[in-house]
């Protein structure tokens, strides 16, 4: 994708499209092995109780950052990403999307959602992403989150591989994913906005090119450590879900 006619700074956007270019998980050879139907149930369970980690804190992230906004007209623009995950009073959201999805691979939502068995490693990515967003500037904070600028792609190409490769994929199961197609879109077309508006200075573009390669490394860190995992050389740490526990 090419940035956009009307963008405010095109050299910028330009520079960050192509960070994802480079470095975006979808390179990943975990998630070639997903989407191509490679993954044993197992390692689909795996991948379940891991990311689950990443889907609980995503929503605590965006809370830290809203804790942090004077702006009200910001804050306004960024609650809708709390309530994409927690839901609301009559409409739910993609943690329990997720727990469906645990259901469906038959791990038991209750484990899953306790955060026993997940990595080491990707619970130190994952703590460091919530704590960047806390406590870095707020405009490289927002640019965190431009990862989900190639989001949608793989987003399609994981509704596609599970349903033509595993008999637990089925519209309720990966319902998830199929939210975060119109959800991303509205974040990102926002949040890249704003970077483009709020990084004018040398040293401003700098940061938010640096903060999307962080991010980059907070995702790709969570599948290395599946993949040393479950895969190569199938090394479970203590404490990492073991296969057989917290099924249905
Ligand atoms: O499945 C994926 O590859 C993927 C990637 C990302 C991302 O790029 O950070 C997010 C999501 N999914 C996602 O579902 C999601 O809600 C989300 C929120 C954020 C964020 O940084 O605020 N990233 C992502």
């Amino acid at each position: 994708m090419t940035p956009s006619q009307s963008s405010a700074n095109p050299g910028l956007e330009a520079r960050l499209r192509q960070i994802g270019a480079e470095r975006y998980h979808d390179k990943h050879p975990f998630h070639h092995l997903l989407h191509s139907g490679g993954c044993s149930i197992d390692q689909v369970r795996a991948w379940v109780v891991n990311r689950w980690y990443y889907q609980s804190r995503i929503p605590m992230k965006d809370a830290a950052f809203m804790s942090r906004v004077e702006d009200s007209a910001l804050r306004r623009a960024w609650r809708s990403r709390i309530e994409d995950h927690d839901g609301t009073a009559d409409r739910a959201g993609g943690i329990m999307r997720w727990l469906k999805l645990a259901e469906g691979v038959g791990l038991d939502p209750d484990y899953v959602a306790s955060g026993r068995g997940v990595l080491p490693a990707t619970r130190f990515a994952v703590d460091a992403y919530v704590r960047y967003v806390r406590e870095e500037p707020l405009l490289a904070a927002v640019a965190s989150s431009l990862t989900e600028l190639f989001a949608p792609a793989i987003h399609e190409q994981r509704i596609a591989g599970l349903l033509k490769h595993y008999d637990f994929a089925r519209p309720e199961t990966i319902a998830y994913f199929q939210h975060r197609l119109s959800e991303a879109p509205k974040d990102v077309a926002f949040g890249l906005a704003w970077v483009l508006e709020n990084a004018r200075l040398p040293h401003e573009e700098e940061m938010a090119l640096r903060a999307l390669t962080f991010k980059t490394e907070v995702l790709w860190a969570q599948l290395d450590a599946l993949w040393g995992a479950y895969v190569e050389p199938g090394r479970i740490p203590p404490g990492g879900w073991q296969p057989g526990e917290g099924l249905l």
